[in-house]
């Protein structure tokens, strides 16, 4: 039977290394980090989501800030607001919760971000050094870099000789993700809904990631014995059995199934979802440390 990687406990971890941090910031350079997050419309997820993202900011003795715009905001309503807060000096990260209602242009208001202050680590300048190599100087997207303290609990930093299968090619997890784990050394293969032979491929992987949003697609056969498997599927299915109308969270992975094959395994909830939060919390930091002419924290 799995390890179970426990990813609440690992980001707990995180979080009181961010706190402790913010603390010395303060002390030494009377600095306060400030996260503005935006949310655009009243998805329930979303909700919860930026509840506790606001709610960690400030167990990390952050200054939060939430913007809550009606869901038939313009598109130039939210691309002024961006504006305004890359001019703050007190506003040190700057995050829209996505998905954004289809009339806004997630794609320009995301690049109307001041790099500096893009602790989603979406803006092309942090895409591109992240491609390049450049891990050290790039906010690296939120889940990913979660993902990668995971399968670094396990495996260590280096991971020369393993081989790393990621199924998904989002911009938010899949790319970020194969580019992280290519600088850890890993050999990367990116599958996707085009790809063939996908069991066979993930059978041959020593880290599987599976980031493709489809409830339990990856079987407990596709899965070699002794592999470390990084779910980062949020799925909410009806839960009839919870009463009516209720609903539960699965990932992309069987867990039972491929817990009974692999080395290490994350569950859903409680494996990569709350490090999002806390490496959300961890680029806030560093991007408050860098504006105070400090050096990069380490987590
Ligand atoms: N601007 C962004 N938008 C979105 C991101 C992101 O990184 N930046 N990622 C996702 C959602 N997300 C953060 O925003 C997120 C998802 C899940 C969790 C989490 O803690 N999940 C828990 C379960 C929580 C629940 O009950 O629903 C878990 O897995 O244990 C945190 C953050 C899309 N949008």
């Amino acid at each position: 039977m799995a390890e179970v990687i426990d990813g609440k406990a690992v980001a707990a971890d995180v979080i009181a290394k961010v706190t402790s941090a913010s603390g010395v910031l303060a002390a030494s350079k009377n600095v306060t980090p400030g996260l503005a997050v935006i949310i655009v419309g009243e998805d329930p997820a979303s909700q919860v989501y930026v509840a506790a993202k606001s709610r960690t900011a400030k167990e990390c003795g952050f200054n939060s800030l939430q913007h809550t715009l009606p869901a038939d905001v313009s598109e130039a309503y939210l691309m002024d607001l961006i504006e305004v807060l890359n001019l703050d000096p007190a506003i040190h990260g700057i995050l829209v919760q996505l998905p954004l209602p289809g009339h806004i242009d997630a794609g320009k208001v995301i690049q109307a971000i001041a790099p500096e202050k893009d602790v989603d680590g979406f803006h092309f300048v942090n895409v591109g050094k992240l491609g390049t190599g450049e891990v050290d100087t790039a906010f690296v997207p939120c889940t990913p870099a979660g993902s990668m303290l995971l399968i670094e609990r396990v495996h260590g930093k280096d991971l020369s000789g393993l081989n790393a299968v990621v199924v998904g090619r989002s911009n938010i997890v899949g790319k970020p993700m194969a580019n992280l784990l290519l600088a850890a050394n890993a050999t990367v293969t990116v599958a996707h809904s085009r790809t063939k032979n996908l069991p066979e491929l993930c059978r041959g992987a020593d880290i599987l990631v599976a980031a493709v949003g489809r409830p339990e697609m990856i079987r407990g056969e596709w899965v070699k014995r002794g592999t470390t498997v990084i779910d980062v599927g949020i799925n909410r299915v009806a839960a009839p059995e919870k009463g009516n109308g209720k609903n539960r969270l699965i990932g992309d992975v069987a867990y039972a199934e491929a817990a009974d094959h692999a080395g290490a395994i994350t569950p859903v909830p409680g494996g990569v979802g709350p490090m999002t939060i806390a490496l959300l919390m961890a680029n806030t930091l560093t991007s408050a440390y860098l504006a105070s002419s400090l050096p990069r924290p380490q987590f």
